[in-house]
């Protein structure tokens, strides 16, 4: 900790030498090496600076300030420095890997309790650190949870992670993300009044889902599915039913976490203080329970590749042959809107972490198209209309402030989506005009758009759509939605 004494890493490629690969992110590559002048095993990251978009100096700034981090329970960087393309970061080498790794190794379905307390009290205490240097992490998840060889925790990816995504200007004039949103607060896809700390709580609180069931809430679907579900439904949250194994106090825990509005969510040194970490145990409770037997990371890190390369040609492999279905089936509808789209749509989502309200809520947003008779064609049609008309509108916006969407993208998307982008396009001329003239033109911009062979929506509520229309970039309360009638013939409006 700041003393005389440390040691000095040398500044040089040539006095490492790099070892396996252990680790890989979207624009980075980790290897275990040895420090040749010290004899030392250590991590170096080598970022590919051409992906990264970014320039030399930003990236070295952030490494600095990264260097001068002093936590037990966040990884710093001993030193970085360019080597051909590349930047070079060398740090502490993390024997265990990941959280996520381990996860995906050993424990699929999650880990026991104790060992998540554990784990997230470690990670507690590095945001406690890191916020009262009055720095936001902005990427905590299991994959940035860093295991060494005697079980201790750091917390990873800081700095970098900011400097490759989100330095200074930049993050505040693209609010560029890239990535899986599963982990981002609402108020930071919203991008409407800006975020502070609590964004890292709430990422907190995710990962803790994470920890606890091997996979975030959400992980399955596309990007734009996951920023609609975490801002039109009920915060996740361990259920009570299904998370039996788990005792109240973590649910709790979770829960005081996962509060939409960021002022509602403890400061990361008040949760710290929340009974559920009285649970947690020593660092080597953890290399017991979740180190011992796992093999070398390096071998680990190349089995997880061929495992998942092989799923990757898997997918593929059906995506084709669903496509060609798909096709076919286009090719023999009367219909423009896509029913079979909306059903593996629908399909993908197993409703995971949510209690009977969501589910239901849910049930409705995906227009519980499973229960589709002959005799309710009329309410799948009332039901598409207004699909198209009101799915994508506001979200597809807020999309763009959150990923990068390429023209190239806009192209591929579905034709839903494709007439939801010109909507879009529209009702934003639109909010420039005069507000009554809004609601018409909204109306007759759905008529137009949707192309819809279809009568309108028999529960179709014009009152609903102004307030829609007029809606700033998704506001929470416009995207709650509330059920008129009973049974399939249920639709939804949109009410504050
Ligand atoms: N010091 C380390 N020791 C061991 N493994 C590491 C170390 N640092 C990173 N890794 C491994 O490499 C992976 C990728 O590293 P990192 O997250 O820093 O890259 P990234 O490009 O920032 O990724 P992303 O942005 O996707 O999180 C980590 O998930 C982890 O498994």
């Amino acid at each position: 900790m700041g003393h005389g004494l440390e040691k000095s890493y040398p500044a040089n490629p040539n006095d490492y030498h790099l070892y396996e690969e252990v680790g890989e992110g979207v624009s980075a590559t980790v290897h275990r090496a040895l420090c040749i002048p010290l004899n030392e095993i250590v991590a170096i990251k080598v970022l590919d600076l051409e992906k990264c978009n970014n320039d030399l100096d930003g990236i070295r700034r952030e490494v600095q300030t990264m260097s001068l981090i002093d936590h037990p329970n966040v990884l710093k960087a001993y030193c970085s420095f360019p080597a051909g393309h590349k930047l070079w970061v060398v740090m502490p080498y993390m024997a265990g890997g990941s959280c996520l790794h381990i996860m995906k190794f050993t424990h699929p379905d999650g880990f026991e309790e104790p060992v998540i307390a554990t784990v997230l009290r470690e990670v507690l205490k590095a945001l406690v650190y890191l916020h009262g240097q009055g720095h936001i992490h902005r990427d905590v998840k299991a994959g940035n949870i860093l295991v060494d060889t005697n079980g201790a925790i750091k917390l990873a990816d800081f700095g970098v992670a900011a400097c490759m995504f989100d330095t200074g200007d930049r993050q505040r004039s693209r609010n560029t993300f890239v990535g899986t949103p599963c982990w981002m607060a609402p108020e930071v896809m919203q991008q409407l009044h800006g975020y502070d700390f609590k964004a890292d709580i709430w990422s907190f609180g995710i990962t803790a889902l994470e920890l606890a069931h091997g996979h975030a809430p959400f992980s399955k679907y596309p990007p734009m599915k996951v920023l609609l579900m975490t801002l039109q439904n009920a915060p996740p949250g361990l259920d009570y039913e299904r998370d039996k194994k788990f005792t109240k106090s973590f649910k709790e825990m979770v829960a005081t976490c996962l509060v939409k509005d960021p002022k509602k969510r403890p400061a990361s040194e008040k949760l710290l203080k929340h009974h559920f970490f009285k649970h947690a145990h020593s660092s080597e409770y953890l290399g017991r329970t979740i180190l011992d037997g796992l093999p070398p990371l390096g071998d680990r890190f190349r089995a997880l590749k061929v495992r998942e390369g092989d799923l990757l040609q898997n997918r593929v492999d059906e995506e084709k042959e669903q496509l060609s279905q798909r096709e076919y089936i286009r090719g023999i509808s009367a219909w423009n809107f896509n029913l079979e789209d909306l059903k593996s749509q629908a399909a993908l989502i197993q409703d995971e972490n949510l209690n009977p309200e969501e589910l239901a809520e849910n049930k409705a947003i995906n227009y519980g198209l499973d229960a589709v008779g002959s005799e309710e064609l009329q309410d799948l049609r009332d039901i598409g209309g207004l699909l198209v008309s009101t799915f994508p509108l506001h979200p597809l916006k807020a999309l763009e402030g959150c990923f990068d969407l390429s023209e190239d993208e806009a192209k591929d998307a579905s034709p839903e989506r494709q007439i939801a982008m010109r909507l879009d396009q529209k009702s934003l001329n639109l909010l420039q005009q005069a507000p009554d003239k809004v609601d018409v033109e909204c109306k007759r911009s759905f008529d137009e758009n949707s192309e819809n062979k279809y009568s309108e929506p028999r529960n179709f509520n014009v009152t609903g759509l102004q307030k829609f229309c007029r809606g700033s970039l998704l506001p929470e309360q416009m995207l709650s939605p509330v059920r008129t009638n009973a049974g399939m013939n249920e639709s939804l409006i949109w009410s504050n």
